[in-house]
Formats: structure tokens, C-alpha cells, sequence
């Protein structure tokens, strides 16, 4: 057997058996009403039968499921599953383990696991299992529970899905929810459980179809309900994948992978040199790390674009970027300022300063902290209205950008778990938030000056007015590689690796999918 043997798992609409729920003379009946409805997979699970008569009914059960294409799994009773060749078996944390319970039924069956925190989900996967169904999220009269269990809650089931999106076994492990759950909550608990990345699968029921009248009617509305509500979370993202941003940053990426190579000249710090050059190739662009004052004419004459990375300065280094800054300006090249760590001494704040005030750049790019730091330098005229210093909740990181990219001319990048891109359309500022990334990439070090770099390659082969699409390309680049990179990663060293290479093979498509990019409305408050 090859493991293409192995059924498709659908865990939309799940259906756990429970045959006290209906008269005995109607288990089967009720059953095939259920798949005549549309469920997607079945779970025997009997507390009370003895074995023989357990096994018969996994025998009829299997029939029934085998004629509607839906496997069957088996609650608890790995002997059962084997006897009546079962499509595999659900086990919770007291049964049978997921590691034994694979080496008996091989690669082809289904091993399901229900867990109740992260730490038995990564066991769960290294253990073999293909899914996870959640221990309860809300109360139920069901399922006795134990004394002091307490159901996860949707905040609970949200955290988990949160966990599980930046674990690499765990972003795209299938996973179910349990308990209390019927037509009246469910699109509320696909909704309100999801992140932008990972979402439910679908939900089990027991109750919610074993006892209602017209168990494929039942079913029925349970299915539309799961389909609309696994499109939903996305759904304002989709849209954006028209949005003329993302349009744009993918016809600059489809620029790249057709082989115009924009020399990308940098000055940037020690710590970050090799990875940015291979960053620029991988992407598409040609790097070049140039420091001499004597060759900056030269060297930044050839460039398409120039970035600046205040990183680890020094007296000649500033002399260069000023010189760099003045000769790319001269010759209509954009330039891109990463102010690492801008207001961490004296020094940096000076060297920014005379940067913003020589300088006119095309895009800046720093976390809260550094943009704040830019946004009070004398001289800059930046206006904040409605914020407090020390605010950092969206709405105020929302505002700097805003404010800084107003001061300067610039696209101001301010990153964070959300990214805000702030530029001018003519008169207007406009605002979009990018909620592409990983927590991984605060793993490495350099990663956001990485992103500087992909910026630096897509406004080499921009037009003046696309300045804030190579800003969105380069942001969404990083963002999206990282998320392809997780679960490949086995911890940051092998991120990074497999990082790289996703910015290697990124297509412009890949942008247009996976873009989660939203037009922020100024006053939004974000919180
Ligand atoms: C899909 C699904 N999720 C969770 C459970 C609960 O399993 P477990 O914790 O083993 O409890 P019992 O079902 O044995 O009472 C499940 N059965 N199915
Ligand atoms: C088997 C199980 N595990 C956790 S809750 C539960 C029973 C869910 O039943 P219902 O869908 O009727 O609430």
C-alpha cells in the first residue's frame, strides 16, 4: 500500500455517535440521514456496548459510511478499529497512545488526537497524529467530564489556533472543536476562534445531530453553516487580493523573477551584510555593499536603488551615506532609510537628523520606537495630533506613520505584528495595515534590515509612482516567505533556511494569494 491509500480527511461537519441518543432500531437510520446531509467524517464511540456487539455495530456503521465515501474512525478501541478494518481511530490523553496506536494501524489509517493545550498538540504530531480535535470548548450534557475540567472557551480554542499557526508541526495540522455545539453557535465559534493564518477545520457534534428530529436536515444546515464561516475570516483579505496595492507589488515581483536586476547599493551594518546581499539575490536583485567615501559616486551611480542602514556607524560610514543619499538623489534613484535603533544614543539621532535633513528618501522603514525617534527630531515639524508619547497601541502607531511619511515625502513602513504603511497620494495620506509575518522572524537577528533590502530591490525596479507598492511588495515578501518558511522550520536555524528559500521561489501569485493588506480609515481606531 502506497499512503495515497489514505483516505481524505474533511473535518467540516463531524459526526460522533452516540446511540443512547436514539432508540436502538434507529442508530443506523439516524446515521445515514446524517451522511445523506453531508457529513464529512464519522466517529463510532460507544462507553457502554460490550465488544461483540461494539464491533457489529463498527461493522454496520463502516458499511453505511463505506457506501456514502465518508471513513469512519473509532473512538477509543484501536482492537475494534483493527478487527472491522476501520479508517483509524480517535484517541483522547488516557486512551491508548497516538505513537502505538500509529505503529499498529500503519501509514493508511486516520489517528486523531484530542488535546487540550499546545504542549499535547506537539506531541500529538510528533506522535503520529493526522489531526487534533480540542477537549471541550463549552459544557455539555454529553460528555461527563472530570471534576475541575473546564471548558477551553472560545478564548481558549483561539489561543490554541494562535499557538499552533507559528508552531512548524502545527500550522497546518487539521483541527476540530468539541462540545455544546449546535447551528446557533457554531458561526460564531469558527469566527471568533480564527487568526488571519489558521482557522478551525470544521466542528463535532454529537447532539446537534444525533438528537434532532430530521438528522439530515440538521446536518445540512450544519455543512452550509461550516462552509460559509471557513471562507469567512479571510474574506476581508480576499477582496484586497484586487487591491491595486497588491496588484502593483506583484507586477513589481514579476518584474524581478523576469530577470531586470536592479543593483541594489547598500551601506548597512556589520551584523546583517551577508544575509541582505543574499536576501537581494534571492528576491531578484543584485546587491552590492559599498562603504568607501571614495567610490560612492561611482558605485551609487550604477545603482537602481540605495539603502541606508544606520546599523553600526562610524565617522567615514556617515560621510558616505550623505554623499550616497545626495548623488542618488541627484540622479532620481530612490533611497531607502532603515534608522536601526534610531534613538537609542545621541550619535544615531544626529545621524538621522543630517540624514532627513540632506536627504530626501523615498522610503523609510523602523518599529515604533525608531519611527517615534525620527518623528521627534528637531527640524521635522512633525505634527501628532490625539496621540500620547509612549502610546503604542495601533491607532498612535497608525498616526506616526502617518505623521512621518507627511513631514518627510516618504513611505513610512512602521513594523510590528501589524505592519502600517503610510504615503502620499497627491494631497491625502493614505494608510495600509499588512498582517502577513511570523513570530519567527523575531528569531533571527536582521530581519526587519532584510526587509529594507526586499524594499530596496522592488523600488529599483519601480516607477516614481509606485514607490508605496515596492514598500507593500517588499513587507508582504518577508512576510509571506516567513509564513511558507514555518512549517518546514524545525527551530530558527532551519527557518531560516527554508526563508531563503521562499524568497527564492516567490511568484507574483503567491502575493496575490496569501496578501492579507486592508485599507486602514483614517480615525480608525484599531483596537
Ligand atoms: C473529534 C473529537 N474530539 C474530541 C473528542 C473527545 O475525546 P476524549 O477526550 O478521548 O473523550 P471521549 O470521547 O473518549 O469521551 C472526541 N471523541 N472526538
Ligand atoms: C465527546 C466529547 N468530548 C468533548 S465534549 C464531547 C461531547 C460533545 O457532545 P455534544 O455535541 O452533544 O455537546
Amino acid at each position: 500500500m502506497t499512503p495515497s491509500n489514505k483516505p481524505q480527511l474533511d473535518l467540516s461537519v463531524y459526526l460522533v455517535t452516540d446511540s443512547r441518543m436514539v432508540p436502538e432500531a434507529e442508530f443506523l437510520a439516524t446515521v445515514e440521514a446524517a451522511l445523506q446531509g453531508g457529513v464529512t467524517l464519522l466517529q463510532l464511540r460507544e462507553k457502554s456496548l460490550d465488544t461483540a456487539i461494539f464491533a457489529d455495530r463498527a461493522r454496520a456503521t463502516l458499511a453505511l459510511a463505506r457506501k456514502y465515501g465518508v471513513p469512519l474512525l473509532i473512538n477509543d478501541r484501536l482492537d475494534v478499529a483493527l478487527a472491522v478494518g476501520a479508517d483509524g481511530v480517535h484517541l483522547g490523553q488516557d486512551d491508548l497512545d497516538a505513537h502505538t496506536a500509529r505503529a499498529l494501524l500503519g501509514p493508511n489509517k486516520i489517528v486523531g488526537v484530542t488535546v487540550h493545550n499546545i504542549a499535547q498538540a506537539v506531541a500529538a504530531a510528533e506522535n503520529g497524529a493526522d489531526y487534533l480535535g480540542t477537549c471541550a470548548i463549552f459544557d455539555t450534557a454529553t460528555k461527563v467530564h472530570p471534576d475541575g475540567f473546564v471548558p477551553l472557551g472560545i478564548e481558549g480554542v483561539r489561543t490554541l489556533l494562535a499557538d499552533m499557526a507559528e508552531h512548524p508541526r502545527l500550522a497546518k495540522m487539521p483541527i476540530v472543536t468539541i462540545g455544546g455545539l449546535n447551528a446557533e453557535n457554531i458561526g460564531a465559534v469558527m469566527a471568533e476562534t480564527a487568526n488571519p493564518r489558521k482557522q478551525l477545520d470544521g466542528v463535532a457534534v454529537v447532539s446537534a445531530i444525533m438528537a434532532q428530529p430530521d438528522a439530515r436536515e440538521a446536518t445540512a444546515e450544519l455543512v452550509d453553516i461550516v462552509k460559509a464561516g471557513k471562507l469567512a475570516p479571510n474574506a476581508q483579505y480576499v477582496a484586497n487580493a484586487d487591491d491595486a496595492l497588491v496588484q502593483a507589488a506583484a507586477h513589481l515581483l514579476a518584474k524581478l523573477r523576469s530577470g531586470q536586476t536592479p543593483l541594489v547599493h547598500h551601506l548597512t551594518n556589520f551584523v546583517v551584510m551577508n544575509d541582505n546581499a543574499n536576501a537581494a539575490l534571492h528576491i531578484g536583485g543584485s546587491p552590492v555593499m559599498a562603504h568607501a567615501v571614495q567610490e560612492m559616486n561611482d558605485m551609487t551611480g550604477f545603482a537602481s536603488a540605495l539603502v541606508i542602514n544606520v546599523g553600526t556607524l562610524s565617522e567615514h560610514w556617515i560621510e558616505a551615506m550623505l554623499l550616497a543619499g545626495k548623488v542618488a538623489n541627484e540622479r532620481g534613484i530612490p533611497v531607502i532609510l532603515d534608522p536601526v535603533g534610531a534613538g537609542a544614543t545621541a550619535y544615531r539621532r544626529e545621524t538621522c537628523e543630517r540624514l532627513l535633513r540632506e536627504v530626501q528618501f523615498a522610503v523609510i522603514k523602523g518599529n515604533a520606537g525608531e519611527i517615534a525617534a525620527l518623528a521627534n527630531l528637531p527640524g521635522l515639524d512633525v505634527e501628532m495630533r490625539g496621540v500620547d508619547s509612549g502610546d503604542s497601541s495601533p491607532k498612535a502607531r497608525i498616526a506616526l506613520s502617518r505623521a512621518l511619511a507627511q513631514a518627510t515625502g516618504a513611505v513610512v513602513v512602521l513594523t510590528g505584528a501589524t505592519d502600517f504603511i503610510s504615503y502620499t497620494d497627491g494631497d491625502e495620506i493614505k494608510t495600509v495595515a499588512l498582517e502577513n509575518g511570523s513570530a519567527w522572524l523575531g528569531k533571527l537577528t536582521g530581519t526587519g534590515c532584510t526587509t529594507a533590502t526586499l524594499v530596496g530591490c522592488f523600488a529599483g525596479v519601480a516607477e516614481l509612482d509606485q514607490r508605496a507598492a515596492a514598500a507593500v511588495a517588499g513587507v508582504l515578501s518577508m512576510g509571506i516567505a516567513a509564513e511558507l518558511a514555518v512549517p518546514e522550520a524545525k527551530g530558527p536555524a532551519s527557518f531560516k533556511v527554508a526563508l531563503f528559500d521562499h524568497l527564492y521561489t516567490l511568484q507574483p501569485e503567491d502575493l496575490v494569494k496569501h496578501a492579507r493588506v486592508r485599507v486602514v480609515e483614517v480615525g480608525e481606531d484599531e483596537e
